[in-house]
Formats: structure tokens, sequence, C-alpha cells
């Protein structure tokens, strides 16, 4: 470990490269300088032990003693507020600990920064984006609302940006517990542009005070300019208090009907929350169920081709006919991604009578480990990552392509057969990956590594988080969060099942079915490996498809010829009989495939 930081004279202190937790014991090592606050410092941290990254913010102590915070106290409130908190549209808070010259609070690093980092390429936002992140805004104040806790500087800055493009509130420096009377005490904080009327008549702030900033955020992000310009100050606060605003004409009525609620003077006249996404605005438009990663720096195209917009509505009507209150998803949120534009979207579906039709696969494209998971028990499956098991099969499977010249037939087989997925529906880049198995399973891996199925018999619904526990829900329990998914999954299985159903494959019983996906960078997605199921890798061609699984001891090599039952043949049995000329060509292409993971 690297001796303690030096101070040089007249400069803040350095922060060390490596850093100690002494409470929970953990090693970190610092990385990049991500940016710099008023007070703090951001750092990009690793775990050693779990290779973990995270954001560490560093507060200097004053003078660099064990004596006050530079801050007056700001860094222990935040930090006594956030590390309470748990959400997924609040920045999480993972620890903190101090040496002689700072504080160190360990966040969730968001890898995209934050929608001010956004907004500064875009200039502006298209109305759609404006609801999703929205829509994530206002679910992590409500839990912060719901605590009794304002934030007070609700900004473009503070909206944190995950991988995934998840928004999260971040930055609870000056966030405080509201009294019985619904305010706080009467400071003026915040940043000046947000203020609301009663924050600048020294009212204090309350809840409804967030739901201001909210319209200004809102405001500036459809328009690209703040509703309140600081010159100068005291003409600002004096049109913040009368709600007095450029007029943005070139809105949508809807929008600006919004904008107008939320920075009504009056806080009493403001929507609460909930009121909020039941505005027009959000219930007559389109919201995305997520953002591509480009939509940082270009608007994102919300299309669909016309033949499966029309599918995919038809399918919603259809859905939504049958659906009767309590339903979990609205017409919105069932409605797909958006209107029909010019762009197509890239959904393909396929079985293995139009797979065997199409053409080699082509192992050469680069290949994502994107999903897994099993619906069945842990995520990891019962014997561990599936990333460990693929390893596995990677040191394994040359051992069988070692010895000698290929035998002149192959070695004995076992009858076997692992449920594989000769059926799938693949719209990744917008929603997600249906899927149906041939012992009859179904269910949807969606672009965000989360996992949704059906679970019968009880008309259940299975969900795996990304990297979390197993969850099951009665069908009308199904959060409202979940619930476009579930409108997902019912549009997807069901067409599955309509569309693309050829019987002839026999359940397999009591086989598990975790899934595990991995999906060719740019190929065309009918020529890309498709699901694991138990630890398998399948990738489908004009002549077999293959399938690496490792239910029990041994790894097996399953091979189904076109038309052909499934002929499974352990690599152990492999290794010491040798094998024809095809299986090798098999065993080569596995290999292959599985080392672009
Ligand atoms: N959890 C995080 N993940 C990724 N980047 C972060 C995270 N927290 C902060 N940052 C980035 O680090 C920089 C500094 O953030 P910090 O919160 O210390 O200050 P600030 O919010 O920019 O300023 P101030 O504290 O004065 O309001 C910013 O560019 C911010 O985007």
């Amino acid at each position: 470990m690297e001796p303690g930081p030096r101070r040089r004279r007249g400069c803040r202190p350095l922060v060390s490269v490596f850093l100690r937790d002494p409470g929970s014991g953990r090693v970190y090592r610092r990385g990049k300088l991500i940016g710099k606050g008023a007070f703090s410092r951001c750092y990009k941290l690793t775990d050693l032990s779990t290779s973990a990254v995270f954001a560490l913010k560093v507060v200097p102590r004053a003078g660099g003693g064990a004596g006050h915070l530079r801050t007056g106290g700001k860094v222990e409130r935040e930090i006594a507020l956030h590390s309470r908190l748990r959400h997924r549209n609040i920045v999480a808070f993972h620890g903190h600990f101090a040496d002689r010259d700072h504080v160190y609070m360990v966040l969730e690093y968001c890898s995209r920064q934050s929608l001010a980092h956004v907004l500064e390429v875009r200039r502006t936002l298209t109305e759609p984006e404006v609801r999703y992140y929205l829509r994530g805004l206002v679910s992590g104040l409500r839990y912060l609302h719901q605590r009794r806790i304002v934030h007070r500087d609700l900004k473009l800055s503070n909206f944190f940006l995950s991988k995934n493009m998840e928004v999260k509130i971040g930055d609870l420096g000056l966030a405080a517990r509201v009294g019985p009377g619904g305010h706080c005490h009467r400071v003026l904080c915040g940043t000046p542009n947000f203020l609301a009327p009663e924050v600048v008549s020294r009212n204090g702030h309350s809840c409804q005070s967030d739901i201001w900033a909210l319209g200004c955020v809102m405001y500036l992000v459809l328009t690209g300019a703040p509703p309140f310009v600081a010159a100068p100050l005291a003409e600002m606060y004096q049109n913040i208090r009368d709600g007095r605003y450029p007029e943005p004409a070139h809105l949508s009525p809807n929008a600006r009907r919004l904008i107008a609620r939320l920075l009504a003077p009056n806080p009493a006249e403001r929507p609460s929350l909930d009121l909020l996404l039941r505005d027009d605005f959000f219930t007559q438009g389109f919201t995305p169920d997520w953002l591509p990663a480009h939509s940082c720096h270009s608007p994102p195209v919300f299309a669909i081709p016309q033949p499966l917009g029309r599918l995919f509505r038809k399918v919603s009507r259809l859905l939504l006919a049958q659906c009767r209150p309590p339903c979990p998803f609205t017409p919105n949120e069932a409605s797909g991604p958006g209107e029909d534009g010019p762009q197509p979207d890239p959904m393909e579906w396929a079985s293995e009578a139009s797979l065997s039709e199409r053409g080699s696969p082509r192992p050469e494209v680069p290949i994502h480990l994107l999903s897994q998971g099993t619906l069945t028990s842990d995520p990891a499956g019962p014997q561990g990552s599936p990333r460990q098991d693929v390893e596995a099969a990677i040191r394994r499977l040359p051992l069988c392509l070692d010895p000698g010249p290929p035998a002149t037939q192959d070695p004995p087989r076992k009858a076997v057969a692992p449920p594989r997925a000769p059926k799938w529906v693949d719209y990744s880049s917008k929603y997600g990956f249906g899927y149906q198995l041939s012992d009859g399973g179904s269910g949807v891996l969606f672009w965000d590594g989360t996992h949704m199925a059906p679970c019968p018999p009880g008309g259940q619904v299975c969900y795996v988080p990304d990297r979390g526990k197993l969850e099951t829900y009665a069908l009308r329990d199904v959060p409202g969060l979940l619930g476009a998914k579930l409108a997902v999954l019912r549009l997807l299985v069901r067409y599955t099942e309509q569309r693309l159903w050829e019987k002839g494959d026999l359940p397999t019983p009591g086989w598990p079915r975790p899934l595990l996906r991995v999906r060719a960078g740019s190929a065309p997605a009918h020529l890309q490996p498709r699901l694991l199921a138990p630890w398998q890798v399948t990738c489908s061609g004009n002549q077999a498809q293959l399938v690496l699984s490792s239910g029990g001891e041994e790894l097996l090599l399953t091979v189904w010829e076109r038309g052909q039952p499934g002929t499974s043949y352990p690599l152990g049995i492999l290794r010491t009989h040798g094998c024809a000329q095809t299986a090798r060509q098999h065993l080569h292409h596995t290999l292959h495939m599985l080392q672009s993971i």
C-alpha cells in the first residue's frame, strides 16, 4: 500500500491511490478524476477484491486535521441522509470513511455522467425523452418525499445517468427533512435559477419546491434555456415570484400546460408527483421504456417498421381488450415504442425452419454476453456463475480436438437432449428477446439484462432483475414499474406461440431452465448465436443447431441436424474416442463462439 498522502504547501492534500475503508476492511484503488465540485472531487474507484467500480466523492477536511469539515457539517448531513436511501432512481450510497485529510463517500458509478452533460451536447431533448427522464425522476423523488426529505437542489448536473441510461438523483448535500409543518428552515439555498417563489420569499422549502424545480428542468431541457435567468438577480426573483417566464410557444400544448402547472407561483396549485404522471403530457404521448446510449449525443429515433408496428398495435389492442382492471399496464405502456417512422428498427424472429433456409453462422463476429439467469433458482444457477462454466468449456473443448486424425465414426451418443430455444423473436434493440423453449417454457430477456417469464401453474409471473434475486408475482400484483415489461412479455410470447410454433419437440421433464444468452455484435439476427440453457451455447447454421450444456457432471455437446432428434456427446467420450469430421467442425465452431464471449 502507498504511504499516506503528502501535503504540498498551499495545495489540497493528495488523495492516495490505494484507500482502505477501516470499517469494512475493503481496499480500493482510486482511478481517474471524474470532476470537481465546489467542495469536492470525484474519482473512479475500484474495489480490489471484487473489481466492482464506484464513484468516490472526496471532501477535504479543514486544515487537514480531525476537526470540523470545511463545509460546516454539510458532509455529515449528506452522509446521514444519503446512506439510508435505497432506490433505483437515487444514486446508491455504498459506504463512507475518513482519514486525516479527507472524508470519502463510495457511490454508485454513473458512467454516462449527468443530464447536464447530455444537454450540453444536445441543446434540447425530444418530448418522449423528457417523459422518460421525468418518469424516473418522479419515481426517485416520490421515494424521497415519502421519507419527508426534500432535495432542494434538483438540477441537471444532479441527475446522473447509469450505463443503461437510467436516471438517478444524486448529490444530497442540500437535502433536508421537512418539519411537521411540511417546511424546512427558511434558508436561501439551491441553484438560483431553480429557486421556487416560496424559497425566494424565505417561506422555506417544501416538497412542492422540488416540484417547481422539476418544472424548471422540464422547461430547460425542452427549450434549451432556463425559464428564469439571473440578470439582474432581483428582477429574476421577482419573475419567479410572479411565475413570469418567456412563453415556449414552439412546444406542444401539452408540454406548455404541464410546465405552467409545475411553475404555479402558489405551491398548493402545483400537481403532486402522482398527478404529474397522469397529466396529458404523459398520457397522450409516447414514453420509451429505455433510451439508447447514443441519445447522449444525438436524438433517438423511435420507430418500428410498418408491418411490425401494425402487428404490435394489433396485438396490443387484443391484449388490452382482454385485460380487465386491475390491469398492470396502461395503453400507453403497451402501445409499443412509437409511431411509425422512416427508420426501420431491427426486429428479427425465427424458428428452426426459417433458420435452416438462411445460411451459415458467422462466428468471427464478436459476441457479447448479454443476459443470464434462471427463473427457477438463483440467477447464477446452482453450479456457480455461467461465465465460469463458459471458461471451463473453453478449457475442455480443445482437449477433444487435440487427439490425432479424425475418427471415421462418431463415438457412442447419449439419448438425452437439453431443452433449447427453437423459436424466438428478437426485438432487443428496443425491448428484449422473446423465446420459447422446446419444453414449452417461454419468456423475455430484456435489453437491460432483466428476465421475465410466465410461470404456470397459477398464472404467476417470475422476474429476475439485473443481478438480482428471483421475484414472483401474481399477475394482478405485478408492480406498476414492471407493467410495460409485462406487456412486452405478453406480446412477444404470444407472438412466438402464434406465429412460430411448430410441433415436434418433446419436453424434457425436470430439466432446469437457466438461460444465458450471447449475441453477436453486428451480425444479422438470424445468423447470431442464440440461447444458452443450462450453460448452453447455441448457434444456428444451415446444417445444425448446437448446444453445449453442463446439466450434470460432464459437459455435453448436443447437435440437432435438420429434422433429426438431438444427439448428445459427452465431451469426455469425444476426448477418448475422437470424433468424425462433422462433429469436429461443430466443436471448432462452438469453441470459436465461446472464445469470443
Ligand atoms: N456517482 C457519480 N458517478 C459519476 N460521476 C459523478 C458521480 N458523482 C459526481 N460525479 C461527477 O463528478 C463531478 C463532481 O461532482 P460533485 O458532486 O463533487 O460536484 P458538483 O455537483 O459538480 O458540484 P457541487 O457539489 O459544487 O454542486 C461532476 O462532473 C459529476 O458529474
